[in-house]
């Protein structure tokens, strides 16, 4: 990072002040991935969800699903993810389905600053496809399976706060988008929902 986007990044943090940044989204827009640059970023402590209910059971995500089914998954996520913004503002990945929660949506509204990573299907099969960790997607065809995902949650997602599309660039750079949509949504509020920053990153050499 340049002096200068460090300098940025430490204004963004005093704006976020006691909330936390919370990313949104389907499986394989980056939520882990750029929560863990964004929380460097940012100096905050950076929490995955799904790691935190793997430490909590000391189960993998995929041994939950198959031993304890979906339900009891979601019922300790909500538990988790509770818990993780109760203690002071942190970059939190979700997983997900956890902003389908009603209960969840309200506990991030309340304590958090919500991103929507955005995707289209062809970018989240090529993302999910390096890994077989993600039980949902354990099917004969699993695009139709995200193609349903997609219909049943972007409605749901797009009550983030902030949109952000998740394209085809590198990390770093998906990361300054989302420290640039959230310093926009603190500054300007709701008059701007969908970040379409890039230039601005660009500019200043990230
Ligand atoms: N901007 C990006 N450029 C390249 N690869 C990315 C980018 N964002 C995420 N990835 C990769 O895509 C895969 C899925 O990302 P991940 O962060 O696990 O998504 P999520 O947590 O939303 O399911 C990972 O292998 C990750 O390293
Ligand atoms: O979309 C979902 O319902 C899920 C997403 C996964 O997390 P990622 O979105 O980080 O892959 C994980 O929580 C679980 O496999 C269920
Ligand atoms: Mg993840």
């Amino acid at each position: 990072m340049t002096r200068e986007t460090t300098a940025h990044c430490k204004t963004v943090r005093r704006l976020i002040g006691k909330r936390s940044v919370v990313l949104v989204g389907l499986m394989g827009a980056g939520k882990s991935a750029i929560g863990r640059k964004l929380a460097a970023m940012l100096e905050l402590p950076f929490v995955d969800a799904d790691s935190e209910i793997e430490a909590a059971s000391q189960m993998t995500v995929a041994d939950l699903f198959e031993q304890y089914g979906e339900p009891e998954f979601r019922a300790l996520e909500k538990r988790v993810i509770a818990r993780v913004l109760k203690g002071g503002p942190r970059v939190l990945a979700t997983g997900g389905g956890a902003f389908m929660n009603e209960q969840t949506r309200q506990t991030i509204a309340r304590r958090g600053v919500s991103i929507w990573l955005s995707a289209d299907i062809d970018l989240l099969m090529e993302r999910v496809s390096r890994r077989q960790n993600r039980p949902l997607l354990q099917n004969p065809d699993p695009r139709m399976v995200m193609q349903k995902l997609i219909a049943e949650r972007y409605p749901v997602y797009a009550h983030a706060d902030v949109e952000v599309p998740s394209q085809d660039v590198s990390k770093d750079e998906m990361a300054a988008r989302v420290v640039e949509a959230v310093a926009t949504f603190l500054t300007v509020g709701n008059a701007s929902r969908v970040s379409h920053v890039g230039a601005a990153g660009e500019a200043r050499g990230v």
